[in-house]
Parts: C-alpha cells; structure tokens; sequence
C-alpha cells in the first residue's frame, strides 16, 4: 500500500514529459532542437535554478491550444494517482504563456476543465495556484491577476516563482488583491535565496505556506517563529539534490527541521526534470535517512495540515493516512 500523499508544490510545467513534449510539438506542427527523447533527456543536468529555469521555459512553449494544456493536466493527474497522491494543490506559470501569446483564458480553460473533472476522473480533489514569475515586473503580474479575476476559472491560490532574485516585495499589491478575492497566497522564498527572503514573504505578501524554504534553517530566530506560527514549508528533496541546494539527500536538513518543530512536507516541484514524483522523493528520503514510519508519519500528516481544504475533506485525508500508519507501524513485542 503506498502512503497516500498530498502535493503541495508541483509546477504544471514540470510535469512535462519528454514524450509529451515531443506528441505535443508535432501535433502543433513545431520542430524542436532535439534528435529525439533521450537527447532531450540527456540535457536535463543543471547547475543551478537558471540553468533548469531556462530549459523549463523552452519546453513549454510547445503548448499553444485549450487541449494541450488539458492533456498536460490529465497526463499530470494519472502519474499523481498511481503515486498515491489524493489531494494536489497545481502551480500554473500562467505568465510564460501569455508573454508568449497564448490567451490566459486557453491555458487557464484546458488546465481547469482538467483539473475540476479530476475527483471523478483520479479520485484527486485539486486546486489551481496561479504562481507569478518574479524575475517579471510586478505591474505585470498585477495585470495578469486581474485578468484571470475576470475569467470564470475556478482558483485557489497565487504563488511567486521563477527566479530568486530582487526583493518580493513590489508583488504586496497583487497578494493584497488576491487576498481581498478570498485566494490562498504562497511564495517561493529560501530555495537558493537567504532566509531574509523567507521573512519577506511573510511579512510583506502574507504568505501562510512557504515554498522550500530550506534555507529558513541559517536563521534560528526565523526557525523559531515558523515553529511558533506552524507556517508549513513545502519541501523538495530531489528539486533541490538536482539543482544543487544541497549536495547529497544523505545531507538533507530534514531532521533538524522536524526536531525543530517545523511544518515540513514533502513534494515534487518539476517531477519530469528531476527524476521522481512525489513517492519517489519520499523513497529517496527515506532510504538517505532511514526515516522510521513515525517520521514518514508526521510528514504525511504535516501534507495534511497544510493543505488548503476544507474539514470535511482534510478529515478524509487524515483518516487514509491514519490508516497507512496503522498498516505500516511495526508491531510492538
Ligand atoms: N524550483 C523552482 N524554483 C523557482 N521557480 C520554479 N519554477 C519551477 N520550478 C521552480
Ligand atoms: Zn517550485
């Protein structure tokens, strides 16, 4: 029995797969720079978050139609399911489609009619975080959320993305909207940028989840209040092996985060770019640090806590994972 996982943090686009990449292109009639699959896959070796960054964006050009953008969506959806995810909250970079002409009423449709017909289609309840591209203006993410404000496309949230680089906080306007229209907020912060950034987002955007976070930990004062404030932090292990933030999973902060109090939980960002979806970075972290089924226990249970649902269906999910731990426990002499 797989444990029965919620997905916090998954970028749409990063759930692009190589294959699709390719059905996609050649359903649009595009031609892409690659031999083949495997010479496509062969480049996915990256430095650093630009260097990902810039090979993500150049992908996902390939989407231009309502359908795309639905196949995308559902492809997503059926790998989540056989990874034993119940519950996904989906980032969507709604501004590197539009900047590149694609009507946000396309992509938001094709990604929404997917996503609403999920629970039916996967047995996974969904919600879709509009995530704004912070290496852009804040004028145009502003612009941007107003415009999906107009268009009758379920959300739950906006995020901040991209690049960690300038201060989040000319993007407070647009979280102060989005605040006031009843979304969710979350933010990037502290994946390759210091802790400040995580306080910022805090402070400045409201943000009641923060995406990484890892490097919260340079900061124990900050560590302190995220335990205090239960502010949950969306971890990616296998995100941040492949873009260098840490060296070896052997070395992943993650039990000082737990001994620490903190709301940790374990997630996927790009699954198809980094070599695993969410159960594969919750194997990969435990074979690495020999998590106990306690531990595992507490993280599914933090993905639970987290999750912007309502009671009824956070107590759906707590009761799967209850019953996980009670299967796997070992069973006391
Ligand atoms: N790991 C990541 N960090 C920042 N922006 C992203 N967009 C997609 N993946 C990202
Ligand atoms: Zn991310």
């Amino acid at each position: 029995m797989l444990m029965p996982a919620v997905e916090l943090h998954v970028h749409l686009e990063g759930t692009f797969e190589p294959e699709l990449i390719f059905a996609i292109a050649e359903r649009n009639g595009m031609n892409l720079p690659y031999d083949d699959v495997e010479d496509l896959r062969r480049r996915y070796e990256f430095t650093g978050l630009q260097s990902f960054l810039d090979l993500y964006y150049e992908n996902m050009a390939v989407l231009r139609t309502e359908q795309d953008f639905a196949d995308l969506a559902r492809a997503y959806l059926g790998r989540a399911r056989a990874g034993g995810v119940h519950h996904a909250e989906v980032f969507f970079d709604i501004q590197a489609h539009t900047a590149r002409g694609v009507p946000a009423e396309v992509a938001l449709r094709g990604v929404s009619e997917a996503l609403v017909a999920s629970e039916r289609e996967f047995g996974i309840s969904t919600g879709l975080i509009v995530t704004f591209l912070r290496h852009l203006p804040a004028a145009a993410a502003m612009a941007s959320l107003q415009e999906i404000l107009r268009l009758d496309v379920p959300l739950l949230g906006v995020g901040l993305c991209s690049s960690e680089i300038g201060p989040a906080a000319p993007f407070k306007d647009v979280y102060d909207l989005a605040a006031a229209n009843g979304l969710r907020r979350v933010a990037h912060a502290g994946e390759e940028g210091p802790a400040a950034n995580v306080r910022e987002v805090l402070d400045v955007l409201g943000a009641e989840r923060v995406d990484h976070g890892i490097r919260a930990l340079e900061d124990e004062d900050l560590v302190a209040r995220l335990a205090r404030e239960r502010v949950p932090l969306t971890l990616c292990p296998l995100s941040n092996l492949r873009l260098r933030v840490v060296q070896d999973l052997a070395d992943y902060p993650l039990r000082r985060m737990l001994d620490a109090g903190l709301v940790v939980t374990v997630n996927s960002d790009d699954p198809a770019y980094f070599g695993g979806y969410v159960e594969d970075n919750f194997r990969r972290l435990t074979e690495a640090l020999d998590l106990s089924v306690d531990e595992l226990a507490v993280l599914a249970r933090n993905g639970v806590e987290a999750a912007f649902v309502d009671d009824a269906r956070r107590g759906e999910l707590a009761a799967r994972t209850d019953a996980w731990v009670d299967a796997h426990r070992p069973t006391r002499a």
